[in-house]
């Protein structure tokens, strides 16, 4: 199964939610280009066991799981980060969207993942925010891919970085007259890896020197940020465009010189 389904809006008039001070409608759906457009990376259906460890006795989500109207089976997971190019798991359907009433922030910890004990990396939650909204990519897990999803993204998510479950409303980009409802995995301040705000200079900075078990850190951010430019001009995300307006203004830093170069 390939990656998520991203359809680049044309340049059609932004869809529902963007920016706090614009509110359209829902008849303002933006035309279609014909064929969608993958979201970055592959959204590989390698199992789970491939990069996660040996599963413990990973505590069950607190929320009961949104249910929405049709296959009682059915579960829709919304991804905001990570989940958003490498979900993991195996889903029947996957729609690109967002939630509103919450923001996007790099406000947790992860010493596994993008970071290590001694150098966390910041990767994000969703901070409660009446005039927020956050874009994503919602995935619909059936029959038994529910279970597997759940047992796999309790010991990623939960066990392993923190993440509580909440139930959220989607707005499919393509329908946001017809919210569905969605399980996210929300790391609260009470979780121990949480780190709570920092100015985006000093997140550009731990971004920049930190790497896990996934990967650098660096990645986590460039993907999300790839991500959010796919989904077109309607989809905002000033938190996220300041952290990488920072990394880019401190590279230089990081990068090797010429005269280091020669010396390699
Ligand atoms: N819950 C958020 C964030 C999840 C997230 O990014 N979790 C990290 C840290 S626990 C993770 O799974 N990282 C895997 C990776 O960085 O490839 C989402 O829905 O995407």
């Amino acid at each position: 199964m390939g990656g998520a389904q991203l359809e680049r809006p044309s340049g059609a008039r932004p869809g529902v939610c963007v920016r706090r001070s614009f509110r359209a409608h829902a008849g303002d759906q933006p035309r279609r280009p014909p064929g969608p457009i993958p979201v970055p990376g592959t959204m590989k259906q390698e199992s789970a066991a491939s990069n996660t460890p040996p599963a413990s006795q990973s505590p069950t989500p607190s929320a009961q799981f949104p249910r929405n109207d049709g296959d009682p089976q059915a579960l829709w997971i919304f991804g905001y980060g990570s989940l958003v190019w490498r979900p993991d798991f195996a889903y029947s359907d996957s729609r690109v969207g967002f939630v509103r009433g919450y923001s996007r922030r790099f406000w947790q910890g992860d010493t596994f993942h993008r970071g290590s004990d001694k150098m966390p990396g910041r990767v994000v939650t969703l901070l409660e925010d009446h005039e927020g909204c956050t874009w994503g990519v919602a995935y619909q897990v059936q029959g038994e891919q529910v279970s597997e999803a759940l047992k796999y993204l309790n010991v990623r998510e939960a066990v392993l970085g923190g993440y509580d479950t909440k139930e959220v409303t989607f707005y499919p980009q393509d329908a946001p007259d017809q919210p569905l409802k969605a399980l996210a995995y929300v790391a609260t301040p009470q979780n121990p890896g949480y780190l709570g705000p920092a100015p985006a200079e000093a997140i550009a900075t731990q971004i920049l020197a930190c790497r896990g078990f996934s990967g650098h850190n660096l990645e986590y951010l460039l993907r999300l940020a790839d991500f959010m430019q796919l989904c077109g001009p309607q989809a905002q995300d000033e938190h996220l465009a300041a952290i990488v307006d920072a990394v880019g203004t401190m590279l230089p830093c990081f990068c090797p010189t010429e005269q280091a170069l020669a010396l390699v």
